[in-house]
């Protein structure tokens, strides 16, 4: 079948207008087998592993087979043989191979890097978890520990470990941003495929290069260019955004069509029935280059798409004459063309006309995902949507929230390797430690009975940066410490700066991007306030209240859905607030005054009230934090995609 599923894109790359540049790559390329498109490379490794014991269907064994016809007593002595290399496989309703698992040990040279070895019946175990398996391969411009400036590369490092552990095959596809600092040691174990593909947009073949690490479970891709070769983090510099963003995200949109086609991960190319997750407005390009490029010729029909929005203020808008030079067919530019409404315009001949990215996969994704449930509903509103919500109340049935989990590996109070003193639910006694300790690194008065509030993220607007300056020197008069640690926006950072030298014995600006420091903070704190303006989902709040800090948040968006608002007088409590409900303080409207009051009445819970204050950092250290949940909310929806027909 697998023979069967490459016929299409055999066909598209004789009939496709840009055959030119596909069919190029497939028929030049020397380590490609002529009729399938595999590596010739594989032929030696996979003589005995022939197609059809993947398949298991006879037809599409003797059109692959290099030996001539195999008896079916010959075939099956060949699955025996093969047995450490093929492990088990997923037929679904049609017959179509929907899934598989290999012994890598087999294939091992093929694969770079880690080789993982798994054993037949954990792999049966994990498929028993999910019933069906899915290819499913994520498209992000950003993930960790790779690659990261926010909360999009956490998702897109951990949330595909999850889906992997569960039984799938996941690829995660992004751009390997190396520029001759120490921080290219995080690509060091990616290998080079040198398997380059070129990609026609921006009126020429583009040539770009994929590098492959296997990890946890997972194949990580990335693709590699010039473009992504340069100081500063993925968007910009200290000069502001770069001005080419549009090119670099549609080089990696084009490149991460093409790797489920032509990558052989592990001796196997994931083909053309997968599930690709096209994470904001940076990947978006993919589900309208697979119904207006690929899905025309038969390429992909069995894909779908899933948008999944972390920020829908970010849309990858730009002037509409650029519409050229995505690489998509003239006639597909109502997907992506988009008009601002007349007052955004800036003069009087300005017709407001641009293309949207983000717009182009909300009309072309076949489900759309949002990090939150509260968020999803919020940009369907005139405020929240960013001028998307029409056209979203428009997708409303295929629109869903789910919110985010979290690394429990890497955020877990009993073994971060970054914090002081390690502590538990069961034994807090390192909580104290970590803020002594915090105190003494940034040279504030070591004060262990003084409430200490930290703020960790961008320095955006989106962060609510200007309420916490209009309430500083309100709240700099109580007893308090406060440290915030970000980048961002150069107003925002100067004032950090300006602040701590006013109030040096209760302030603390830490401007810069410190992964460490961030869980210092986590950890030191009694209190971690989240003023968003808007929330997608937030991730802060959900380390905060694993590591026993309190947060107090705007009710908006994910904070809303996932920090409940202390109770003390909930059924069942007693004075000293046993069985009492919540883990921390919402806050609304946004406002400096109700902000300062619900962090009032942290202060003096935290001051007042030990056992109180005990019970809501117990209720929030014992949450379930993991992506298990989350996991499975994405297969019911990747299920529902798969139901219906493709977007085309
Ligand atoms: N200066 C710094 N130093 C070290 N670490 C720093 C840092 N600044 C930020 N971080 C880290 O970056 C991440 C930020 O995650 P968030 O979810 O809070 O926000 P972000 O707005 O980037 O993400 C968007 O996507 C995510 C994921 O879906 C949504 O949760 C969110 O609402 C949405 O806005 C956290 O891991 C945080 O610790």
């Amino acid at each position: 079948m697998e023979s069967l599923e490459l016929l299409p894109r055999l066909l598209f790359l004789h009939h496709h207008p840009r055959a030119s540049s596909s069919t190029r790559l497939h028929t030049t390329n020397t380590r490609f087998l002529p009729q399938l498109g595999f590596p010739s490379k594989l032929k030696k490794a996979t003589k005995n592993a022939t197609l059809r014991s993947i398949s298991g269907d006879t037809d599409g064994g003797s059109t692959a087979s290099q030996d001539g016809p195999v008896s079916f007593e010959d075939e099956t002595q060949q699955r025996d043989e093969d047995r450490a290399l093929l492990l088990s496989r997923e037929i679904d309703d049609y017959g179509s191979l929907v899934g598989f698992r290999f012994n890598s040990s087999n294939s091992g040279d093929l694969r770079s890097g880690e080789v993982e070895k798994p054993d037949v019946e954990s792999v049966e175990e994990e498929k028993a978890k999910t019933g069906v398996t899915y290819n499913i391969v994520f498209v992000t411009s950003e993930a960790a520990p790779y690659s990261k400036t926010g909360g999009l590369a956490d998702v897109c490092g951990s949330l595909p470990i999850a889906l992997a552990g569960r039984g799938h095959r996941v690829m995660v596809i992004s751009p390997r941003y190396v520029h001759g600092t120490a921080a290219d040691s995080k690509f060091s174990k990616a290998v080079d495929l040198g398997s380059p593909v070129s990609v026609f947009c921006f009126g020429g073949a583009q040539e770009v290069g994929f590098y492959h690490e296997y990890r946890e479970g997972v194949d990580w891709v990335f693709v590699d260019h010039p473009s992504f070769h340069r100081p500063g983090n993925p968007y910009g510099d200290k000069h502001g955004t770069f001005k080419d963003n549009q090119f670099r995200f549609t080089l990696l949109s084009h490149a991460a069509c093409e790797a489920p086609l032509v990558l052989p991960l592990g001796g196997y190319t994931y083909g053309e029935k997968c599930l690709f997750l096209v994470n904001d407005w940076h990947a978006s390009l993919v589900s309208v280059l697979l119904a207006a490029k690929y899905r025309p010729y038969g390429v992909y029909k069995d894909a779908r798409s899933i948008l999944v929005i972390h920020n829908i203020a970010h849309q990858g808008v730009e002037p509409a004459i650029t519409y050229s030079n995505l690489g998509l067919p003239q006639d597909w530019y109502g997907a992506l063309g988009w008009v601002f409404p007349t007052w955004a315009r800036t003069h009087a001949l300005d017709t407001g006309e641009a293309v949207n990215f983000l717009k182009g996969a909300i009309v072309t994704s076949d489900r759309i995902v949002t990090v939150s449930k509260g968020y999803s509903w919020e940009i369907t509103t005139n405020e929240g949507g960013f001028g998307l919500h029409e056209i979203l109340r428009d997708r409303k049935s295929i629109l869903s929230g789910i919110t985010n989990g979290i690394d429990v590996t890497e955020w877990d109070p009993s073994s971060d390797e970054h914090i002081a003193s390690n502590y538990s639910a069961d034994d807090l006694s390192g909580k104290v430690k970590c803020k002594i300790a915090l105190q003494k690194e940034l040279g504030l008065p070591v004060r262990p009975d003084c409430p200490m509030i930290g703020f960790v993220g961008r320095l955006d607007y989106q962060k609510g940066i200007d309420l916490i300056r209009q309430a500083i020197p309100e709240l700099m008069k109580d007893d308090v410490q406060f440290v915030m640690l970000g980048s961002g926006n150069p107003v925002y950072e100067d004032w950090m700066r300006a602040t701590e030298s006013i109030y040096k014995d209760k302030f603390r600006g830490w401007v810069g991007f410190n992964v460490p420091v961030s869980h210092r903070i986590t950890a030191g704190c009694d209190i971690l306030l989240m003023p968003s303006t808007f929330e997608p989902c937030g991730l802060n709040q959900l380390y905060a209240m694993r590591y026993g800090t309190i947060p107090v948040v705007h009710e908006t968006g994910g904070l809303r859905d996932t920090v409940q608002t202390f109770n003390p007088f909930a059924a069942g409590s007693n004075a000293e607030g046993c069985n009492a409900e919540g883990t921390g303080w919402t806050f609304t409207p946004l406002t400096k005054e109700s902000m300062l009051v619900a962090l009032g009445y942290a202060i003096q819970t935290f001051n007042e009230h030990k056992s109180s204050w005990e019970g809501l950092m117990k209720r929030g250290m014992t949450r379930d934090y993991t992506w298990e949940n989350a996991a499975t909310q994405y297969e019911q929806i990747i299920k529902w995609a798969f139901m219906d027909p493709p977007y085309c």
